[in-house]
């Protein structure tokens, strides 16, 4: 059986940057940039007031001014100031030209044209005013490639003159496979069950930044399995649950094998989620997954989320923090196990139910405590390396 690392690196060496897209700014939230960002646009474009109050000249410092004009957000004041005078000014004004200098309105008294300094006023020439390109300058590089975008990502980049962003996404087709299953929200009836997975997987797809297409159900037979297979094979990345174990039903390799598909290998040393199948089907590289849903989430989270940020064009960073154990574990065997637990800022305690079939204890573990091979029995205190699942689900 293969190593966790032995599959990762074979699952990644397989995987190349897909090409990129152009989205609108608001489909690209938490997709990858693929080309390096530079600003079209300088900011602010113009000399700035931060203030409500008045333009004046620091020479003319402490006054007192005529008031000869208005400068407004929007709307300048297209005059000049000379000496002695001042121009109302409010924030995000440009500066009028002959000013460098802003004073707060809560320090001054205004009587008609007339301005008088009654507060101790600006610091310092220049104070209140933010100069042109202060946040940054046309030509500037602001996001590098391979960066997912937050939020903030496409505030700067519609500042700076974008509308649109090159980015990478690659898509997932999510089939899942058994006579057992009926789609959620149906009643099933006597030996069926809903089908969690599928929901599931496409949601942790999407928050990884992949366009995630869930095909939906396909029974235990070869011609309805191909069927699911043909209708994914235009994705970057074909998933498959169930049926990847030894069963009389459990089909996904002989399906993958009709359908033409080329299979790199079959079982890691890993737990839950062992009979991992994978290979590639045309240019799009297949993972089969277990059934069991806990199975099938860790395999998504171990193998497809480091294959699909290569994809992106992003660099895989280990997710995996050390925390302190609060509960004592037993010896590991020879699979790297990885445990349901719970993770505070004390530490982290692993659930006593660590049966693979359980959605219950999944959903309430927001971690998962890796178990090396050969792993010693552990005490309460020690450091040990968890995957924080919070942190999976969130990034960028
Ligand atoms: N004799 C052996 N039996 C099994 C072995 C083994 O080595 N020898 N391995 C076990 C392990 S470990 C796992 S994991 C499972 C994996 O089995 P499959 O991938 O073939 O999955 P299925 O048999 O199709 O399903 C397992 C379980 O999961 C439920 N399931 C399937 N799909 C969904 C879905 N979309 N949503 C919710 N639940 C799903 C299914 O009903 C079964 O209960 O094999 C062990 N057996
Ligand atoms: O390897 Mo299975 O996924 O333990 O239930």
């Amino acid at each position: 059986m293969l190593s966790y690392e032995e599959a990762l690196a074979r699952l990644l060496a397989a995987c190349g940057p897909v090409p990129p897209v152009d989205l609108p700014l608001a489909e690209a939230a938490s997709l990858t940039l693929a080309g390096d960002l530079a600003a079209r646009l300088t900011q602010p474009p113009f000399p700035a007031s931060a203030m409500d109050g008045y333009a004046v000249r620091w020479a003319d410092m402490p006054g007192p001014w005529r008031v000869v004009g208005e400068s407004a957000a929007g709307r300048g004041f297209a005059g000049k100031v000379r000496a002695g005078e001042t121009a109302r000014i409010f924030t995000g004004a440009p500066l009028p030209e002959g000013a460098d200098t802003v004073i707060v309105q809560e320090e001054v008294c205004r009587e008609g044209d007339l301005l008088t300094l009654t507060g101790e006023g600006p610091p310092h020439t220049g104070a209140h005013v933010r100069k042109a390109g202060k946040d940054f300058s046309a030509g500037e590089r602001l996001i590098a490639a391979g960066t997912r975008l937050s939020p903030q990502h496409l505030g700067l980049a519609a500042a700076s003159g974008h509308g649109s962003l090159a980015v990478r996404r690659p898509r997932v087709a999510v089939i899942a496979t058994g006579d057992e299953l009926v789609p959620p929200g149906e009643t099933p009836q006597a030996d069926q069950i809903v089908s969690s997975n599928g929901v599931m997987l496409a949601a942790l797809f999407r928050a990884a930044g992949a366009e995630a297409c869930d095909l939906g159900i396909f029974p235990d037979n070869l011609d309805a399995i191909g069927k699911g297979l043909k209708a994914a094979s235009d994705a970057d990345l074909v998933v498959t649950i169930g049926g990847a174990s030894v069963g009389d039903h459990d089909l996904v390799q002989a399906a993958l094998q009709d359908a033409g598909a080329a299979l790199d290998f079959w079982k890691v040393a890993i737990k839950p989620g062992k009979p991992l199948i994978a290979g590639s089907l045309g240019r799009a590289r297949v993972l089969g997954l277990p059934g069991n849903p806990v199975s099938a989430l860790v395999c998504a989270v171990l193998f497809a989320l480091p294959m699909l940020a290569r994809m992106a064009g992003r660099t895989n960073t280990d997710p995996t923090i050390t925390a302190r154990l609060l509960a004592p574990l037993p010896a590991n065997g020879n699979r790297r196990d990885h445990l349901r637990a719970r993770l505070t800022a004390d530490g982290v305690r692993a659930f006593d139910a660590q049966d693979s079939s359980m959605l219950g204890v999944l959903a309430g573990a927001n971690a998962l405590i890796i178990r090396p091979v050969g792993a010693p029995a552990t005490a309460a205190g020690a450091d040990v390396p968890v995957l924080a699942l919070d942190r999976i689900f969130v990034t960028p």
